[in-house]
């Protein structure tokens, strides 16, 4: 039987061994899955309501435990991890309240006497979701999912199982009827199979471009839907006019948030020359100040990486740069699972802290002279996730957002993700969003209906 055991990344110890589900299971799993939806989707939206709104609710009133599970299983700061479960208390929020104004019947004029689109769910979707924010890649698939009248089936990172059985807690304590979410604890070798089943009508998948490719290539073998959150290599393109102090801040967040374990996270700091060298200065500053310790501690800053073979990755990718030509202006130094918050200077577009995605507190600095460089260097990038742009002139920055290959332009704040705001990306960074309106509208059948 296979079993799963999750290592506390911080400790190195056994945090607890999970029995993976046989194949058996995970068809009862489906099953069950299944003959729920036929009875979900016939809910009313005032009935799902106040169910979100009650997982909303059980988020909030327990935030502590869940909170504290994420962290011991990723290393992810206490205070982070809380401020994670409380934004997903938002999003079911959210969509409790918006889901029926999104998914209104739309009357289109035509020779009929009346024809419109309804949007009706699918059925049951399987979402393959990655460690890195535990609860919220989970809930904000899961509360647009079943406010359609989807069922949800989970199929968690491996090294956060515990997380994985808190969300369906979650949805159970809330009253949610049983197999409207539910959790397969199985390693990523079984995914396909799951895909393959008839009774999963489609994937959303948020994680690496090989495992997005691998799940898509099944699904479309199977004519099944797919959105995928994939990577990111956003720039923070920082322009000389900017307000230093302010722009320096949210750099900082921007890239040692979730100790950089983001996919929307400014992984390339673009420096307008005429700046660059105070701006650096100021900068280093700011990021010594960041503190590092245990994930418990609510003053930790920076926590462990979520594995420790994460962080001997990123060690690679920094000492490969150093190889190439990068400066070391700070940190560099891999312990365990920790990595230290690093700083590279002199940057260039062929060194791998410009090509790769980093996946940890390391931020590269490149220079550049003028606006079409700076746009050349922050499109240099296979992903097109996003991007952030900092000056006092907002109105020229919103004229050139156009010229970003990217999901999403931020001007003067990082790019972060908002329920009410459609958030996904562009060339290898996948496709589909997530969020707001346009989120709840990819897994719906958009149904023509014509009366003569
Ligand atoms: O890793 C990507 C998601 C991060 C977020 O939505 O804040």
């Amino acid at each position: 039987m296979a079993k799963t055991t999750s290592i506390n990344p911080y400790s190195g110890k056994e945090i607890e061994t999970y029995r993976e589900h046989t194949k058996k299971e995970v068809s009862e799993i489906l099953e069950k899955a299944n003959k729920r939806f036929y009875k979900w989707r016939e809910t009313s939206f005032a009935e799902r309501k106040e169910l979100m709104l009650a997982a909303a609710s059980e988020l909030k009133k327990n935030k502590q435990e869940y909170a504290r599970t994420m962290t011991a299983e990723i290393g992810k700061p206490i205070t982070q991890s809380i401020a994670e479960i409380e934004k997903c208390a938002w999003v079911c929020e959210y969509y409790a309240e918006e889901a029926k104004n999104h998914l209104q019947n739309e009357t289109v004029e035509t020779d009929a006497q009346k024809s419109y689109t309804k949007y009706e769910p699918l059925g049951v979707v399987l979402a393959v979701m990655p460690w890195n924010y535990p609860f919220w890649q989970v809930f904000r698939f899961a509360a647009p999912a079943l406010m359609a009248g989807n069922i949800g089936v989970l199929k968690h990172a491996s090294n956060v199982f515990g997380s994985a059985l808190n969300i369906e807690k979650v949805f159970k304590r809330a009253g949610f009827p049983e197999n409207c979410f539910t959790t397969v604890l199985v390693g990523s070798n079984k995914i396909e199979a799951i895909i393959e089943n008839p009774i999963v009508k489609a994937v959303t998948l948020t994680g690496s471009g090989p495992a997005g490719s691998a799940v898509a290539k099944t699904a479309g073998k199977h004519i099944k839907k797919t959105v995928l959150e994939l990577g990111g290599n956003n720039a923070l393109v920082v322009l000389k006019d900017c307000d230093i102090e302010k722009t320096i801040e949210t750099c900082v967040q921007a890239r040692f948030q979730n100790t950089g374990q983001s996919c929307i996270a400014g992984k390339r700091l673009l420096l307008e020359k005429s700046i660059a060298e105070e701006f650096t200065k100021k900068l280093l500053l700011k990021v010594r100040e960041l503190k590092s310790g245990d994930p418990m501690d609510e003053q930790t800053y920076i926590g462990t990486l979520a594995r420790e073979d994460l962080a001997s990755e990123l060690e690679d990718q920094v000492t490969k740069s150093i190889d190439q030509g990068a400066k070391l202006l700070l940190g560099g130094k891999r312990q365990g699972a920790y990595f230290e918050p690093t700083v590279l200077g002199d940057v260039t577009p062929k060194m791998t802290v410009f090509k790769e995605e980093t996946f940890g507190p390391a931020l590269a600095i490149t220079t550049f002279e003028d606006v079409d460089k700076a746009i050349e260097l922050s499109n240099d990038s296979k992903f097109g996730l996003g991007v952030s742009i900092f000056t006092k002139d907002t109105h020229a920055a919103e004229k050139i957002a156009y010229r970003f290959d990217e999901g999403a332009v931020f001007i003067n704040e990082l790019v972060k993700s908002d329920p009410r705001l459609p958030f996904g990306g562009v060339k290898e960074s996948g496709y589909g969003r997530e969020l707001s309106k346009h989120g709840i509208r990819e897994f719906v059948n958009r149904k023509t209906v014509y009366i003569k």
